[in-house]
Formats: structure tokens, sequence, C-alpha cells
């Protein structure tokens, strides 16, 4: 790591060599990541970057060279296929690359399950991790998109490199860098008073707060490759993949849930990396991703969180179930309420119309979204209230009640059973000595169903106390409001 530092001091960044010191933690912790070397107070400037020396399509000199009309009509400016090439460029250039020093401490494996085997990734089955790695879109991307560009410019990209540095693997490592490292660094803008107005975004990685002296509040955003997007979109493509970028120094920061006591804030000419609590001797310094799921984590940083819940036992507190609203169309087709298919497909394109979800999001709250319950309810409405409820552009009220008990308790049920193993077979897995990707896969999945298993059991004691009472129980409402519910459609 010595000689990382010193190419990053050589580069014109700042790093307090006497605050933070970078070793080694075992690799089922994260391997690399720093510590404190003495008391840190709050508000302390850890390292600072010049932005020149963040690796974007921005600042390396590839997209130029190339050409930038033909780099947007080679489709390198949408999604991250134009970093990657660039990651892929300055890699071949060796050491003459401006990054060389970075490049090299790099990893060149994951134990993210997008290498997994077939074999490993069944230990996933029942979680949304697997179709959620897109490995056939990025070989898509690869043979349409790099590797015409790449066989284009046999000047820029030597024949001989093709085999080395722009191979499918390579492809694969340097997106795998780029999900588990890069951040979002928008472009430095004075509004009109001539203040500081940077956007913070949660991007692909880790979040980049405005100038710390700013209250700017924060603004999600997700960034993955959109490169299926229409070309409608192409001035937003351009602005969101070139503001992805690699940032020497502040990627050596491990995450864990809720433990945060550094942040990324933009400068005009520089970002940096700021505690944002007091840091003791010997913590670690942590910049976490917005407390992602574990199913998230695994799929794109390859770690999982398993703390200490406080409901007992152990997971990641911020873990959620994705309950796909097939299923619940399946449940509600199975009852003798339910209407006709052509007319339950008239109701669900209604819905999505109206933006409503297609896969609805359970947490250790243990309560059923709102506007889960308001779908089966319009599933199981009369002809008559179904052409009010569009008549009036309003969905269901989300009150649990009645036969909505047995088919939300047949839908968490048969959503269960798409794991392969019980709760209890998981827990006695864990205690023996299983290999990592195994451990991980089993924690995953773990926590998805101690989530279905802590709402079915609430589910049933409602139903029981509704049955002594015949009275409607109502469950929480996330807003806080009552009445008809207005749904957003997540993004995946
Ligand atoms: C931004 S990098 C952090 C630096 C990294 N440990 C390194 O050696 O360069 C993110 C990667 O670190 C690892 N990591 C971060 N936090 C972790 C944690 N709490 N447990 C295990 N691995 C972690 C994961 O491999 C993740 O993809």
């Amino acid at each position: 790591m010595g000689t990382f530092i010193q190419w990053f001091q050589r580069k014109g960044a700042y790093f307090d060599a006497e605050s933070v010191g970078i070793i080694g933690f075992p690799p089922s912790e994260g391997g690399r990541g720093a510590v404190a070397l003495r008391d840190i107070p709050d508000g302390h400037t850890l390292f600072s970057i010049p932005r020149a020396l963040t690796i974007s399509t921005r600042t390396c000199s590839l997209p130029t060279k190339f050409g930038l009309e033909a780099w947007r009509k080679a489709q390198l400016h949408q999604g991250w296929v134009g970093l990657i090439l660039c990651l892929m460029w300055e890699t071949a250039a060796g050491s003459s690359s401006k990054w060389a020093g970075y490049l090299d401490i790099l990893p060149n494996r994951f134990d993210t399950p997008m290498f997994w085997t077939e074999y490993d990734l069944l230990e996933l089955k029942g979680t949304s991790v697997v179709e959620k790695l897109g490995k056939l879109d990025a070989q898509a991307d690869y043979n349409e998109k790099l590797i015409p560009a790449v066989k284009s410019r046999p000047d820029l990209f030597l024949p001989e490199h093709l085999s080395i540095h722009y191979t499918l693997e390579r492809y694969h490592i340097m997106g795998s860098r780029i999900l588990s490292r890069s951040f979002i660094v928008e472009k430095w803008n004075e509004d009109e008073d001539g203040n500081e107005a940077a956007n913070t975004s949660l991007g692909s990685a880790m979040d980049v707060e405005p100038s710390c002296n700013e209250e700017t509040p924060s603004v999600p955003m997700e960034t993955e490759d959109n490169s299926d997007d229409n070309d409608d979109d192409d001035d937003d493509d351009d602005e969101e993949a070139s503001d992805v970028a690699m940032v020497p120094m502040a990627d050596i920061l491990n995450a864990r849930y809720q433990t945060e006591n550094a942040k990324l804030f933009h400068e005009k000419d520089e970002l940096k990396m700021v505690t944002t609590k007091p840091i003791k001797t010997g913590e670690q310094i942590w910049n976490t991703y917005g407390d992602l799921p574990n199913a998230e984590l695994l799929r794109r940083y390859g770690h999982v969180d398993f703390l200490s819940l406080p409901s007992g036992g152990h997971g990641n507190p911020g873990d959620v179930v994705e309950i796909k609203a097939d299923l619940i169309i399946s449940a509600v087709s199975s009852t003798p309420e339910a209407v006709k298919d052509d007319e339950a497909k008239e109701r669900i394109d209604w819905w999505l119309e109206e933006g409503g979800e297609d896969v609805f999001i359970l947490d250790y709250e243990y309560d059923l979204p709102p506007v889960m319950i308001s779908f089966v309810k319009l599933l199981l409405l009369t002809q008559a209230d179904w052409e009010k409820a569009r008549e009036k552009s309003k969905p269901p009220k989300s009150r649990l009640e009645g036969i909505l008990y047995d088919i939300l308790i047949s839908t968490l049920e048969k959503r269960l059973a798409e794991y392969p193993t019980t709760i209890e077979t998981d827990k006695a897995l864990l205690t023996n000595d299983t290999p990592l990707n195994n451990k991980n896969a089993i924690i995953v999945r773990l926590g998805e169903k101690e989530i279905l298993h802590g709402i079915l059991q609430k589910l049933k004691v409602l139903k029981e106390a509704e049955g002594r009472s015949s009275a409607g129980v109502s469950t929480k409402r996330k807003g806080g409001a009552s009445g008809p519910t207005k749904v957003k459609r997540i993004r995946r």
C-alpha cells in the first residue's frame, strides 16, 4: 500500500498519514480497509482527491482520441460500457497510464455471484439475486458495442492486446470494479448566487455529498447500466454515464450497516473524504452504501452484513423480501372469489397504468405494505365496485379483512416454498465450516425467510383475532395517511 499512497500524493492528492492507516482484515471482513491511527474529530479531512485524478469518461482521454461523435455512434456514451473500455485501455497502457499506480491495486477477483459457478448459484434459489445479475446483458454489450469499437481502431487498441486486455472476462472484472467501487461525481455547478450546488446521489456504490458546508438534501439515483433505455434519453444517459467515476483512495473504505463515519464531499476542484463522527484510535473508518439488504450487498459487493438483530438472532436489519404481483395473482386465482382471467387482466393493466407496483417489498417491520393489500382487494372487487374504482382512479382501501388473510397467508407460504431449504436447515448449515460464497448465500436467504416467517406469524394472529371479534383489522400505513393508496413502481 505504501507505493499506492506515494503515487496518490505524487499526483497532487492529500492523505493524512498521521490519522489514517490502511490495513488488512480477514477476507470475510472485507480484506483491505482503513483504520484511525489516532482519535479523529468529526469534520476532519482524511484525504482529498483532485477531480482530475478520478477516472471517468470525462477525465480519460480515450473518448476524445476515439472521436466524440464516433464514441456516441458506437453507443459508448450509454451505461458503463464506455467507462469499462476506458479502464481496459488505461490498463493496456501499463506504466504509461496516468492511473497506473491505482489500477495496480484494484482487485482482479470478486466474490460477487457474477463469478459464481452454476452450482453455487443454486444456493441463491428463491432470492432475487440471480435474475438481477445481468450477465447476459453485459455479454451483449461486450459483443455488440465494445468489440466492434475496439476492432474499428487498431491504432488505439493494439490487435495483440485483444486477447489480453479486451476479453469478456476482463469486461466482467472491470464492470465489477465499477459496480463495487464507483461513485457518482457530478459536474461542478455554480448556482445563480455563486453558491456551491452539487447534487448528491446514491450511485452504483457510494454516496458523494455536496460540499461539507452545505445542507442540501440527498437525491438518490439509480445508475446501473441503462443500455436498454430508448434513445430519446440520449442526453440524460450521456450525463449520467459520464458522472460514474472511479475515485482512488475513496474506494478503500469498507461498509457496514449503520456504521458510516466518513463521507465523500464534492468541492469545486476536489473530492474530500471527511469524518461525520468522531472516530477513536483503532476503529475502522466506514463509508457505507446506504444500508442495503444482503441480497443487494452480495450482488454488488460480494459480502453480507450479519449483525445482531433487534428482534433477536443475527442478520441484516436492512433486509427485505420481494413478492412479485404474479404470486398474488396466482394465490387469488385459486379462490372461489376470483374473477375471470380476462377481467383480472383488465384490472392489473389498470393498476400498472396508474403507477401501481408489480413487486412488493416486505421488511423486518413485519407490516404488509398497504399497496399489497390494496392490490389483492382490487382482484376481488365486485364488477360494480371495480368500475367505481376505475372511474374515480382510486385503488381499494388497504383494510385487512375476511378472505384477504387466507390469500395473503397462501401467498407468503408459496413465497417461502420457493427456497429449497427451511429456516432450521439454514441455521444448522451456518454452524458448519462452510465456504464463504455458500455461507453468504445462506445468510441472504435466511434473512428473507425470517421476514416472511415473522409476517406469516403476525397474519395468523391477526386472522385469529378477527375471527374472535369479527371486526376488520387495519395494518399500519407506512406513509401515515389513511384512505386510498396511490403507489409508485419501484425501480429494480
Ligand atoms: C469499496 S471496496 C472497499 C475496499 C476493499 N476492501 C479493498 O480491499 O480494496 C468494497 C469491497 O470491499 C469489500 N467489503 C466492504 N465492506 C465489507 C464488509 N463489511 N464485509 C466484507 N467485505 C466488505 C467487498 O469485497 C466490497 O466489494
